[in-house]
């Protein structure tokens, strides 16, 4: 499902619109996702330190890498409709109607044609997974399985499809200390992991670039996972597999080109939703049931295990190293 040139001009005169200032935040990555669609990558030199505002225009552009214009325009005119919709008041949206749902700080929420789509909403940190991430989707998903959709999706925005869990979420150490963190993040990995496992309807992975850690490891959990040949994934021994080594391996079910990847995707995530909910649903669960108890059992135990993992000399070391990296160039 691709945004015309029309979609895109009529979002733009949408912004011109919006009752209230989206913010500095917003308005950058309005500002990029512009920039990329109707120019391509980031070509203007880089401003200098003390130019604050170019410096921080030339980063939301530059932070898009190479994702192609197509997809910019599409994601621009997926975030005016998120934003027009929850900057109205709610009392405008005619119940019933396909609505774009809001109320999300760190994903975008659609639902159309019988698919609800979340997408990964922090393209400037790489879609990395914050605290308030992991409690967003584990919402989003619990909504979905409950809306009048078919299917459910879950995509990335901006070059990253996402490079796993935010390590500045081992930063803020709470009063209790590292251990009381260690085992409230436990609880909450195995409870995300969890709403995985318990999905009820077909849910599909559209992987539109490179995938690291949690976010590889609950493809697996996916009933259908389609990649960019730009995806990769990175896994144990921090080697990068591609798109068609994941494939190989049955991680991944079909790749297709970037340039025709939300294309190929998207027609066929429109038949999906047309085919019997109720005839999917239950397949599903008559498959997922037979593997539900074990899986849950899994999850416990890694969670376990990572419990103590994250207290170790190793973990600590490479978070630090990684927080540290820009402040060694
Ligand atoms: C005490 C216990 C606490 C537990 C807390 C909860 C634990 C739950 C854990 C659940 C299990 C999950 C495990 C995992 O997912 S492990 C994998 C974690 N991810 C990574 O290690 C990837 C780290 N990122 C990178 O290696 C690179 O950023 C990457 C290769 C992805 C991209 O490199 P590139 O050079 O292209 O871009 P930048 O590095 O400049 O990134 C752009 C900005 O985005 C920020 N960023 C990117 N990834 C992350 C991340 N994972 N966490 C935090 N921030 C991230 C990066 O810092 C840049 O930001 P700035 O522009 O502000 O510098």
């Amino acid at each position: 499902m691709r945004a015309s040139q029309k979609d895109f001009e009529n979002a733009m005169n949408q912004v011109k619109l919006l009752k209230k200032d989206p913010g500095n935040e917003v308005k950058l990555k309005l500002y990029a996702l512009y920039k990329q669609a109707t120019e391509g990558p980031c070509n203007m030199p880089k401003p200098g330190v003390f130019d604050l505002i170019n410096k921080a225009k030339w980063d939301a552009w530059n932070t898009l890498g190479s994702l192609p214009k197509e997809t910019a325009r599409q994601n621009y005119v997926d975030l005016v409709s998120s934003l027009s919709s929850s900057l109205e008041s709610s009392s405008q949206v005619e119940p019933g109607t396909d609505r774009k749902s809001t109320g999300y700080e760190t994903l975008m929420v659609t639902s159309e044609d019988g698919i609800t789509k979340i997408t990964l909403n922090r393209p400037a940190k790489k879609n990395a997974i914050n605290i308030e991430m992991y409690h967003e989707i584990m919402r989003a998903l619990k909504a979905a399985s409950k809306d009048d959709s078919s299917i459910t999706v879950l995509t990335g925005n901006g070059d990253y499809y996402s490079s796993g869990n935010d390590l500045t979420n081992f930063t803020d150490i709470p009063p209790g200390g590292v251990e009381e963190k260690a085992k409230n993040s436990a609880i909450l990995l195995r409870e995300f992991v969890g709403c995985f496992i318990d999905f009820p309807k077909p849910l599909i992975a559209m992987v539109n670039g490179p995938a690291v850690g949690i976010s590889v490891t609950i493809l697996g959990l996916f009933d259908a996972v389609y990649a960019s040949d730009r995806a990769t994934e990175m896994l144990v021994f921090g080697k990068k597999l591609t798109a068609g080594e994941a494939c190989a391996q049955g991680l991944v079910t079909e790749v297709f080109p970037d340039s025709t990847f939300q294309k190929e995707v998207w027609t066929r995530l429109k038949a999906f939703a047309k085919l019997p909910p109720n005839a999917m649903r239950i397949s599903k669960e008559v498959i997922r049931n037979r593997e539900k108890e074990k899986l849950h059992a899994v999850n416990a135990e890694e969670c376990s295990v990572l419990q103590e993992r994250w207290l170790s000399d190793e973990c600590m070391n490479a978070v630090m190293n990684f927080l540290s990296r820009k402040s060694n160039l």
